[in-house]
């Protein structure tokens, strides 16, 4: 058998088209662009090219883009400060700070620092919170991506089978949480799990998100499986995701490509978050449903 190969890169470009054609309607409600402020610290490459290209996606979509570059010496106290501003920045709907943060920045403060209402990443306890009980809030940004992939293969995921291998909090368990609120029957699977390709096996949906170059084998995926890449490993080879993804391009029905897969769809949602932030601080009504495809 060979998989459909998901093609987040199309996906992701018709979501942020989608958000873009919102753009205008914003405006005019109310005088001005949706607002998103980006912070990074330090010199990581490759947070350095994400956090470019998220203002370069913010801008084409026709929104204000905000940046703050921060020298890796920043303290966890001016990370405060500078998030206390852009909290009380009218200007400012979305707030993101880049992560990984230097080791020696208290992330957890950061990221409660945030206002729930201005958190785009999702990432604040009180949107995890609101996610965990069923609540509008500001969903994580990859997890909310893998869905929207999902949902261009199942349109209808209620009653399906779902492993998610890996439980952070920024993708295993809002993972777990959104594909629970889309009613699938939720497995998460970790490194102290007896025998996760047990239940990997059983699974028509895998979200693999455990930062481990190819973990899941061809022979844990159970034939016509869905397979959802989330992994970005830099290796001698280039990128890889967590699946191996020739040998299981033969065995699933669907699965995403690294790159080019789960990866784009991070800042389309992002995008996608903004305005809903904005929407919501300013009263504005959006259809959702719309912005987020045609079967959501
Ligand atoms: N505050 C946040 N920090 C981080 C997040 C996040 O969602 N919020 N996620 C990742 C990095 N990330 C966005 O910030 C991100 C990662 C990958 C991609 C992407 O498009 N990847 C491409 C490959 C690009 C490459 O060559 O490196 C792909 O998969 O096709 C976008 C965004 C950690 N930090």
């Amino acid at each position: 058998m060979s998989a459909t190969i998901i093609n987040g890169k199309a996906i992701a470009a018709e979501l942020r088209a989608r958000v873009a054609a919102q753009v205008p309607a914003f405006r005019d409600a109310t005088g001005r662009a949706p607002g998103l402020a980006v912070v990074l610290v330090g010199e990581d490459a490759a947070s350095a090219v994400y956090v470019r290209n998220k203002g370069r996606a913010t801008r084409e979509a026709g929104m204000e883009s905000i940046e703050h570059r921060l020298p890796d010496t920043t303290t966890t106290a001016e990370l405060l400060d500078l998030v206390g501003r852009l909290n009380a920045d009218p200007a400012v709907d979305g707030i993101l700070v880049q992560l990984p943060l230097p080791a020696a920045v208290d992330t957890q403060a950061v990221i409660e620092a945030i206002d729930p209402d201005k958190d785009v990443d999702g990432f604040h306890p009180v949107n995890a919170g609101r996610l965990a009980t069923g609540l509008d809030g500001l969903v994580p940004c990859t997890p909310l991506g893998c869905i929207l992939l999902l949902r261009t293969i199942h349109p209808h995921l209620a009653g399906l089978e779902a492993v998610v291998v890996g439980r952070s909090n920024i993708v295993g368990k809002p993972m777990a949480q959104l594909l629970l609120r889309e009613s699938c029957t939720v497995t998460v699977v970790h490194s102290r799990t007896r025998d996760a390709f047990a239940h990997i096996r059983q699974a028509d949906i895998v979200v693999a998100a455990v930062g481990i170059p190819g973990f899941v084998p061809a022979a844990a995926i159970k034939p016509g499986a869905t397979v959802i890449d989330v992994g970005i490993n830099r290796t001698d080879t280039g990128l890889v995701g967590d699946v191996d993804f020739a040998a299981a391009s033969e065995v699933a029905g669907a699965i995403t490509p690294v790159p080019g897969g789960v990866g784009p769809m991070t800042i389309a949602c992002l995008l996608r978050n903004t305005l809903v932030a904005a929407a919501r601080r300013e009263g504005v009504s959006l259809d959702l449903a719309t912005i987020d495809g045609a079967a959501a």
